[in-house]
């Protein structure tokens, strides 16, 4: 080529990686545990029945393909600012935030993060959950936005490190940008409980930090929506002027059509705004404006009361299996004879499963077994059926026994 002799190959996603190499795998029993992608008891994608109906809706309107607005439609972003926020939540009576649909989860990193390096007045530097999802620090590292960790996961007990979390966040310089999982944290599946949020809450208003939520699970820890929300509606009602992602990749398994939200509380009408103003600005020069299928799914299943309930039950019922399965994984496990505590496999909520294993036990589970999962252990339970829960649970009573 004359123009890109020079480029490099660059190593496959950490992640989206896994799945292709499942994919290339001729065995019979190859199981894939590596991508957060729901899947049924049959391992197939599941299009939820609430989706199902939108789209027969959608089709009936027979609507045209104009542009959306930059920000994304007004009906939209209202329904979605609610659902995260509470209906009658005071950020939304007093118009305080602003709120743009963006592609997806990684679309509402990815704009909030820069517009924090183009308009953040305080101290450039966020601060991450060790570990963190794959893709945070990739993204920080694409916006040169220096990132550091404060400790999360505490590997002694497969559990939350609340003491860690706290004495790091204590010493956060002031003005510092912290990274927040809502929900179902990725990839460890460890999630702080009410009283630790509490308590999280206060030493982050102490130190006069910018608590920066990623939601891109909200139903599918608890199967409940609210409960869900619990941590960004305490931060709120505690005063802290979030910036919040959301994601209906999951939650409403529309993972394609790349339907998410970034949300910027700011304090009154008039600074969101100004904010909103801006925001439009980066969102022109990026893709001009958002796509339209997937926000008019989101947004007939939020406003039309049947659809609302239904998708709840639909969520649920995700949650629900994904339960079940980390029952019967456990109970393999240990029904093996297997001398480790598994306990964390149940305790742990949300689509992924931090095993414990170490990187030769995945790579056996990998190579011997064809289970394949990230190198950090993580599993995604999605993946789990209860015609493989079996061959899993041997595969790992193997690798670690
Ligand atoms: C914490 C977190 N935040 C944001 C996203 C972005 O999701 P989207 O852009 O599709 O809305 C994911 C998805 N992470 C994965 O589920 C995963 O970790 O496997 C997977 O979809 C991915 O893209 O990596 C996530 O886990």
């Amino acid at each position: 080529s004359t123009w890109w002799n020079n480029v490099q190959m660059g190593p496959p996603d950490v992640i989206l990686g896994i799945t292709e190499a499942y994919k290339k795998d001729t065995h019979p029993k190859k199981v894939n545990l590596g991508v957060g992608a729901y899947r049924d008891d049959e391992g197939k994608p599941f299009v939820l029945p609430s989706v199902r109906k939108a789209e027969e809706i959608l089709h009936s309107r027979g609507l045209n393909h104009e542009y959306a607005p930059i920000s994304g439609e007004a009906t939209y972003t209202d329904a979605v600012a609610k659902l995260a926020f509470g209906e009658d939540s005071p950020v939304i009576k007093n118009k305080s935030n602003c709120t743009v649909q963006t592609l997806s989860g990684t679309g509402a990193l990815r704009l909030g993060l820069e517009f924090i390096t183009k308009h953040y007045a305080k101290a450039k530097e966020i601060w991450l959950p060790t570990p963190t999802w794959g893709n945070h620090p990739q993204i920080c590292n694409t916006l040169n936005l220096p990132h550091k960790k404060y400790r999360y996961f505490d590997p002694k007990t497969n559990g939350f490190d609340l003491q860690g979390a706290l004495e790091d966040i204590s010493k956060i310089p002031e003005g510092s940008i912290i990274l927040l999982h809502a929900c179902a944290h990725n990839p460890t599946g460890v999630d702080p409980k009410p009283n630790d949020w509490e308590q999280l809450s206060k030493v982050i208003k102490e130190r006069k930090l910018f608590p920066f939520f990623d939601m891109a699970y909200q139903g599918f820890a608890t199967g409940d929506v609210d409960n869900d929300a619990f941590a960004v509606r305490l931060f709120v009602k505690e005063g802290h002027q979030v910036m919040l992602a959301q994601s209906f990749a999951k939650n409403m398994g529309l993972y394609g059509e790349r339907a998410g939200a970034l949300t910027f509380l700011c304090g009154d009408e008039a600074t969101a705004a100004k904010v909103m103003s801006q925001v439009k600005i980066m969102v022109r020069v990026m893709y001009s404006n958002p796509p339209l299928y997937g926000a008019r799914l989101v947004q007939e299943i939020l406003t039309n009361a049947e659809l609302k309930k239904q998708w709840l039950g639909d969520v649920k019922q995700m949650a629900d299996r994904i339960i079940t399965m980390r029952s019967q994984l456990r109970a393999g496990i240990e029904g093996a004879g297997n001398p480790h505590p598994w306990q964390h496999i149940t305790d742990q909520i949300g689509m992924f499963c931090f095993t414990g294993l170490k990187p030769e036990q995945v790579e056996r589970l990998t190579k011997e077994f064809h289970v394949y999962l990230t190198k950090d252990g993580r599993i995604s339970v999605a993946g789990i059926s209860s015609q493989n829960v079996n061959y899993i649970a041997e595969a790992i009573h193997k690798v670690t026994s």
